[in-house]
């Protein structure tokens, strides 16, 4: 069978807001539902069964076993569109794009949504081991005397919560601790980190101001832009922050070259050419390929964020393409170090050569056509909403363009990398 093509129809988004602010009372279903339900609201899917929905959370409620399902169930979709949720850390939202698109492409499925959502301010609370342990054999208790003698032995220290930590389970080590280790083994300048940032900012405000959100962003809760979005930043007031990953001399990573925490959710809609064509849609770009890759960040040998070094040379090989045969470069800014390691590990003869085994490194790419419409650092970055959002704004950017090809670039917790090219539709 030919694959067919799968293309991008639309893409859509809330505003995304800082943790423990505007969001405080929103649920990654509500999120979900709402950035679900733009879609719907902007290509007039109210009551349609479509092939799939495929999303998710990196930070879930034990209640929210399928998000995406009850997320649907609570939209104007049918209720007979199947639903299911992914996982993979902040590759989530590119993840499920990969999967709708590889359904649609076999013929399985002729349209669907891709998505995520994710909130540190409504992040569960974990009870201590043991009090969870005794609780549940409390529950198992056949006589009250059994259930007290279970209680019993509760003790005072058990009781307080156990904070939900954003860091890796085999080390320990949060995100920005490890991101700290490779920024320093690949020395990038905390002035380069700091250029980047502004940038984004500059960025995702000219993209704003232009109406380029106009129909990929729909307010929520007041907000009408992403709420960390600072354009007044400058590499002057950035150069004042105190590095808080990292330590002594050589630690760069600031508060504002870090994404923060972030709620949001976000969408976009795939689709067979033949069903947006039926429906008077027009695409906007076509998904082309993607490849995964995992690196080994537990015993040293790499980065924890550089699994997209690795994940895009692949992809390039498979397609016949350079590192530049690209219009738009879409690298997540989980922190602006991670994107300048990336960049330095292309460029690097060592890295390419030694670690790729390829003749020669990849080289340079033009940053002028770098996060073009801002990224990460200055959007946000609820985790597994991130890769939709990407999809959809390089979908878009391509679109306005009329032609040309992009390259998306995502690290993810874990050690893990998922990249992917879309071409103008
Ligand atoms: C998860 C995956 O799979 C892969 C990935 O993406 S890894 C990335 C995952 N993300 C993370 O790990 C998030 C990491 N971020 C954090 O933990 C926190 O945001 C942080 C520790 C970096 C900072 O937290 P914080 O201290 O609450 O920051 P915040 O109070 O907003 O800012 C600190 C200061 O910097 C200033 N600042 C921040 N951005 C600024 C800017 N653009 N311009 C000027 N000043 C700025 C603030 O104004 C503030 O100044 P004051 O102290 O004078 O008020």
């Amino acid at each position: 069978m030919t694959p067919r093509d799968a293309v991008i129809v639309g893409g859509n988004r809330i505003p995304f807001a800082r943790s423990g602010g505007r969001y405080l009372k929103a649920s990654n279903q509500d999120m979900l539902t709402t950035a679900i339900d733009g879609l719907v609201a902007r290509f007039g899917l109210q009551g349609e069964r479509l092939g799939e929905v495929a999303a998710g959370a990196v930070i879930k409620h034990a209640r929210d076993f399928n998000l995406t399902r009850e997320a649907v169930l609570g939209s104007h979709l049918s209720p007979e569109t199947p639903a299911y949720d992914v996982q993979q850390a902040c590759g989530t939202g590119l993840e499920t794009a990969v999967l709708v698109a590889n359904k649609i492409a076999l013929g399985q499925i002729d349209a669907g949504i891709a998505g995520g959502s994710d909130t540190t301010s409504d992040a569960p609370l974990a009870l201590n081991d043991d009090l969870r342990r005794t609780l549940m054999q409390a529950n198992y208790a056949k006589t009250p005397q059994q259930r007290l003698k279970a209680l019993t032995k509760i003790r005072p220290a058990q009781l307080a919560p156990e904070q939900p930590r954003n860091a890796e389970p085999r080390t320990g080590l949060s995100m920005g601790e490890h991101m700290a280790i490779t920024a320093k083994e690949w020395g990038v300048p905390r002035e380069a980190q700091d250029e980047l940032t502004v940038r984004s900012h500059q960025n995702l405000a000219a993209a704003y101001d232009r109406g380029f959100f106009d129909d990929l962003v729909t307010p929520y809760l007041g907000l009408t832009r992403d709420q960390n979005l600072r354009p007044d930043s400058t590499v002057e007031a950035l150069a004042k922050l105190k590095p808080v990953f990292g330590k002594g001399e050589g630690a760069t990573m600031t508060a504002a070259n870090s994404t923060p925490l972030t709620d949001g959710a976000a969408t976009v809609l795939l689709s067979s050419r033949e069903w947006a064509a039926e429906r008077g849609l027009t695409p906007l770009a076509r998904f082309v390929d993607a490849e995964t890759a995992a690196v080994d960040y537990v015993t040293g040998n790499e980065g924890l964020l550089m699994a997209p070094a690795y994940a895009v040379p692949r992809l390039l090989a498979r397609n016949g393409l350079t590192l530049q045969d690209f219009d738009y470069y879409e690298i997540h800014e989980a922190f602006a170090s991670t994107v300048l390691a990336t960049l330095s590990a292309w460029e690097s003869e060592e890295f390419c050569k030694g670690k790729l085994g390829l003749d020669a490194p990849l080289g340079s790419i033009d940053r002028d056509k770098l996060n073009v419409n801002g990224s990460s650092l200055a959007a946000g970055h609820p985790f597994a909403a991130t890769g939709a959002r990407i999809v959809a704004s390089l979908a878009k950017q391509l679109h306005e363009k009329g032609s040309g090809r992009g390259l998306i670039s995502i690290c993810a917790a874990g050690g893990q990398g998922v990249v992917a090219i879309l071409e103008a539709a």
